[in-house]
């Protein structure tokens, strides 16, 4: 269900724009809906209170949780169940933060994810994406929301911006802790700039050499690593926040020099952070993850060189579940054609 749908039924039963923001804020909050200043009975219309029971169930029934897998350095990688049978990943970050997925599957296909082996299924709507922030708020205090998990949200934009706008105005998160991560599409960079909420954004760069990014992206929009950098800059220069570019450290494909030069040809001066994050291992792909000193090394090296890196593993490592896995494994009996494998998520 889609957030103008929720705000339409809530219209038809008789809310004004004030009832509708408080029945939206009670349920993106977490809180229940008869406590606070203004109690329902003195506040909303008949309508809205007779309709709100059932509503609320439907709300509450747009992301349910399966299973829960904590790892040892706090994270916890959720497998959510939606209205219709799927299923995606939210992981529940240390220190408040919370990955949600905003897609089924991916279609953008990046060579070394788990998320992109299976395509598009489907989009998260805007709803579903809410009910992934109150899931993990009925777990755990949720201050930040990260667009890393299933899916490229740029390629579900309407959907998530609608979910940005409410998280950044009623969800209690500051508009810099929600962090759009993708793999960069001229219309992200458009419709970003207009929001009411602007988010922080990350680009998933990967390589600063284009056809080795075509490769390891096939279906990513063309855009060149130097025209992603040079939208991003303008972005970050905008908003007043640096822009985040992630870079999954493949060994031998994208840890060379050449790549480190690249990189500080892009980045240095640039009001960025480089966030790398050494490969997480997927059993039949050829890839492989380099050295934790190796990784190390070549981020100080960049330091040295004058570009912000941060190294960085993903959530919950010890998880025999990165985002995509614990979704691949719960739907294989039932589409035995789906390879299972694994993937990242935040
Ligand atoms: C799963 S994606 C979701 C957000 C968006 N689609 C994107 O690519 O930025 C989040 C991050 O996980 C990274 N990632 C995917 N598979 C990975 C793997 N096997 N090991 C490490 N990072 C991975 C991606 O490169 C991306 O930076
Ligand atoms: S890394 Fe992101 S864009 Fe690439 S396939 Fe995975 S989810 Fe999609």
């Amino acid at each position: 269900m889609q957030l103008t749908s929720i705000r339409q039924r809530l219209r038809a039963l008789g809310a004004l724009p004030l009832h509708e923001q408080r029945v939206l804020r009670d349920w993106v909050q977490g809180r229940p809906y008869d406590q606070g200043r203004r109690r329902p009975n003195d506040f909303l219309p008949l309508g809205v209170r007779t309709a709100l029971p059932a509503l609320d169930a439907e709300l509450q029934a747009m992301a349910r949780l399966i299973s829960s897998h904590p790892g040892e350095d706090g994270s916890a990688r959720l497998l959510v169940g939606l209205a219709d049978g799927q299923a995606v990943e939210s992981v529940l970050l240390p220190r408040d933060g919370l990955c949600v997925s905003s897609q089924v599957g991916c279609a953008v296909g990046c060579q070394f994810c788990m998320t992109g082996r299976e395509g598009l299924i489907r989009q998260v709507s805007s709803g579903e994406i809410i009910a992934q922030v109150v899931l993990a708020r009925t777990q755990r205090p949720v201050k930040k929301v990260v667009f890393m998990g299933m899916g490229d949200p740029a390629h579900n934009l309407d959907n998530v911006l609608e979910a940005i706008e409410l998280l950044g105005t009623e969800g209690n998160i500051g508009h810099k802790n929600l962090v759009f991560s993708t793999v960069g599409d001229p219309r992200v960079f458009e419709r970003l700039a207009q929001g009411v909420v602007k988010p922080a954004l990350a680009l998933s760069l990967h390589t600063t050499k284009p056809a080795l990014r075509e490769q390891l992206l096939p279906r990513a929009p063309r855009i060149t690593p130097e025209q992603l950098v040079e939208a991003g800059e303008q972005y970050a220069r905008l908003t007043g926040y640096p822009v985040q570019y992630q870079w999954t450290l493949l060994e031998g494909i994208n840890d060379g020099e050449d790549e480190i030069d690249g990189i500080v040809r892009l980045l240095k001066g640039k009001y960025a952070v480089l966030n790398m994050i050494p490969y997480n291992t997927i059993p039949d792909l050829a890839f492989k993850r380099p050295s934790w000193e190796s990784a190390r090394a070549i981020a100080a090296t960049l330091h040295q060189r004058g570009v912000l890196t941060k190294l960085r593993d993903s959530a919950g490592q010890d998880v025999d579940g990165g985002c995509g896995q614990l979704r691949a494994r719960a739907a294989a009996p039932a589409r035995r054609t789906i390879a299972i494998g694994r993937a990242d998520a935040a």
